[in-house]
């Protein structure tokens, strides 16, 4: 049983089946990787796997609960974190500024924009926040005003984020869409750490192949809504199926 585990989960919008019939386990401190061609269905899966779209069908546990119809912030208590596409990070403070929302969040259960203007007396979540920059080789750039960063730093921050609130499971939307080629090395490089470092499973949506093969242990491959194929990165590679569902896409 899968720290996981989603079953016959089915969505429509309107006309169109966007899932169907899925089922997929993700076993605990792994990294899956759900990979398919465009218009496959893999954000709509993403969507339901963090409660924000509900199935027509189907149910979604995670270590043993529903995380249908939950809140985000439930979600999160849950242990369930998620990385966006599009970097989530407030552009407009500094790098210390944006990790210690996440910490304020978790110790208070909210989080208020005021409190990062009251932090001198804050010497505890400054410490965390510091401590989480120097394992993520960002410390040197704590006061960095976080919209002048590269995508790849913008990224690292954000991982950051979600991290400092303990995670078990790590939810990763095309975490290198856009970035340049040394920028995905880089995020590949800390998400491998981040799996050495601490108990963590990983679920991944990715296009580029070479991040997908780079961290990937499983690989479910959907097509039309469905899952198509799942196994190791291995057998995924030569498919015949998974050749034909992305006919000329670099599979
Ligand atoms: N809110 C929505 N309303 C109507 N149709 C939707 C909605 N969200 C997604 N779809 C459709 O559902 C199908 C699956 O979309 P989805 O975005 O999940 O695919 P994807 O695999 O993530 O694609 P991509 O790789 O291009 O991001 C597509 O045909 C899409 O147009």
């Amino acid at each position: 049983m899968g720290i996981l585990e989603v079953k016959n989960v089915n969505k429509r919008f309107g006309g169109l089946q966007a899932l169907g019939d899925v089922n997929l386990s993700v076993e605990e401190n792994t990294v899956h990787a759900i990979i398919g061609p465009n218009g496959a269905g893999k954000s709509t899966l993403l969507n339901v796997l963090i409660g924000k779209l509900i199935p027509d069908t189907g149910s979604v546990m995670f270590d043993g609960q529903s995380v249908l119809g939950r809140k985000p912030y439930e979600i999160c208590q849950m242990g369930i974190s998620r990385v966006f596409q599009t970097p989530e990070i407030f552009g407009d403070l500094t790098v210390l500024e944006n990790m210690m929302i996440p910490i304020f969040a978790k110790r208070d259960g909210a989080f208020q924009m005021n409190a990062i203007g009251a932090t001198v007396n804050e010497k505890n979540v400054i410490e965390q926040a510091e401590h989480m920059l120097e394992s993520l080789n960002m410390a040197d750039k704590r006061h960095f005003h976080s919209a002048s960063m590269s995508r790849g730093d913008k990224r690292r921050l954000e991982i950051g984020m979600c991290l400092s609130q303990n995670p078990r499971l790590l939810l990763l939307d095309e975490p290198t869409a856009g970035m340049a080629r040394a920028d995905t090395n880089n995020t590949i490089d800390l998400l491998k750490q981040i799996k050495d470092e601490r108990d963590i499973t990983i679920a991944i949506i990715e296009h580029d192949m070479h991040v997908v093969f780079s961290l990937a242990e499983r690989i479910t491959v959907l097509a039309q809504g469905s899952p198509l194929v799942e196994d190791t990165p291995d057998k995924i590679k030569g498919h015949p199926k998974v050749r034909e569902a992305y006919l000329g896409e670099s599979a």
